[in-house]
């Protein structure tokens, strides 16, 4: 079929990446492997549309402030730390694949309700179609975090595996979508300028991969020292960046030694769900990957209602906080008076484009 005539393509490429040194010699040829990798990769994904299984209960409703996804390989304590941190059940086994669809909980911390989802373990190939990993990946990417969930027994590799099976379906973890303007024009050829000198990348493997999506005029800006890997990023586009909070679990089994040395690794927690431990740092550690604040909404002539905040994204604005409040808010909004650190002084006015802080307190006003 067409899609095995792409996978083996993608794995040729993927087997003659490996086979080549890595030099100033091979330079372009491995730049433009990976190009035609990348767009092998997005033809396998898009992929004719009546392919594979749906609708097998993968669709769950989003609810609450904000969705995590929880993947990782089979028996790492998926299910376990879902039934541990929320009030539903998850069913738990010793033995692989004990989970076969997606199962939501809610996680109440600090007075948000974050939805967390348990999925079926994901295992090597998950990509190329391999198991439901096709399946959990695209509801990973629905969630606002993920949480890698590892067995702190089988050490980093499963992270790594992970990762690249992550990456292949065009997501980044904790990494920043690159700051490079790219425009496809009507004609004018390829521009290419860049605010800083360039040493990863030359105007020549530019070319190189633009001609191998054919793309033939084009502005592009380089507004960092950006390499191969980034360039096509963003000429391939649709590319996911997500935070990822990595969670070794099952430290009862390790030493404590070895706990340290995870523990002080980036994006790191880690945990046990059998014996309790860490959870609530670990509700912490989500909660702040969210990036959530809270917003607190005062009545004229009333101290602020403390107790009943409203959860917000970091970058939420007036009018969002009116949404929060009341669906018909905003069409009677006057103005705003907000408290707290986005305020230049103590009550300012505000219009609805004004970027909340967390802790804000806000008064509106309405017509
Ligand atoms: N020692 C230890 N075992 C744990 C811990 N958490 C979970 N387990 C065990 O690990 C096994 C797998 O747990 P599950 O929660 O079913 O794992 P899962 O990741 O949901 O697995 P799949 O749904 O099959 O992908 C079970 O036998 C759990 O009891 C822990 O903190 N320590
Ligand atoms: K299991
Ligand atoms: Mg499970």
């Amino acid at each position: 079929s067409e899609k095995m005539g792409i996978l083996e393509k993608i794995s040729e490429i993927e087997k003659e990446i490996q086979r080549t040194q890595k030099n100033k010699a091979t330079e372009y040829h491995l730049g433009l492997l990976k190009a035609k990798l990348a767009r092998y990769r997005a033809q396998l994904l898009e992929g004719p549309k009546s392919s594979g299984p749906k609708g097998e209960g993968f669709d769950v409703m989003k609810s609450g402030d904000a969705r995590v996804a929880l993947v990782g390989f089979p028996s790492v304590g998926k299910s376990t730390l879902l039934s541990t941190l929320t009030s539903t059940e998850s069913e738990c086994a010793s033995y692989e694949f004990t989970t076969l669809t997606c199962i939501p909980g809610v996680i109440e911390h600090n007075g948000a309700r974050i939805q967390l989802l348990d999925l079926p373990g994901i295992i090597e190939g998950a990509a190329a179609g391999k198991g439901r990993g096709r399946q959990v990946i695209s509801v990973a990417r629905t969630a606002d975090i993920v949480v890698m969930m590892l067995d702190a027994l089988k050490g980093d590799v499963q992270k790594e595996l992970l990762t690249k099976e992550l990456e292949a379906v065009g997501i980044r973890l904790n990494k920043k979508r690159p700051n490079i303007y790219f425009k496809e024009k009507k004609g004018g050829g390829i521009s290419i300028t860049a605010t800083c000198i360039l040493t990863k990348i030359s105007e020549r493997m530019i070319n190189l991969i633009l001609h191998e999506y054919k793309i033939f005029h084009a502005d592009v800006v380089f507004r960092a020292d950006y390499g191969t890997d980034e360039f096509i990023d963003v000429v391939v586009g649709k590319r996911k960046y997500m935070p990822c909070l990595y969670v070794y679990n099952k430290i009862d089994q390790i030493s404590i030694e070895e706990v340290d040395r995870i523990a002080w690794q980036p994006h790191c927690v880690v945990i046990s769900c059998n014996m309790l431990l860490n959870l609530d740092y670990l509700k912490d550690m989500i909660w702040k990957y969210l990036q959530l604040i809270t917003v607190y909404t005062k009545k004229p002539g009333k101290k602020p209602d403390f107790a009943d905040g409203l959860i917000l994204r970091s970058n939420s604005n007036v009018e969002h906080a009116c949404h929060a409040i009341h669906r018909t808010l905003v069409e009677n909004f006057k103005y705003a008076q907000v408290w707290g650190r986005s305020a230049k002084y103590n009550g300012q006015h505000v219009g609805l484009g004004h970027k909340l802080a967390h802790e804000d307190v806000v008064l509106v006003t309405k017509k």
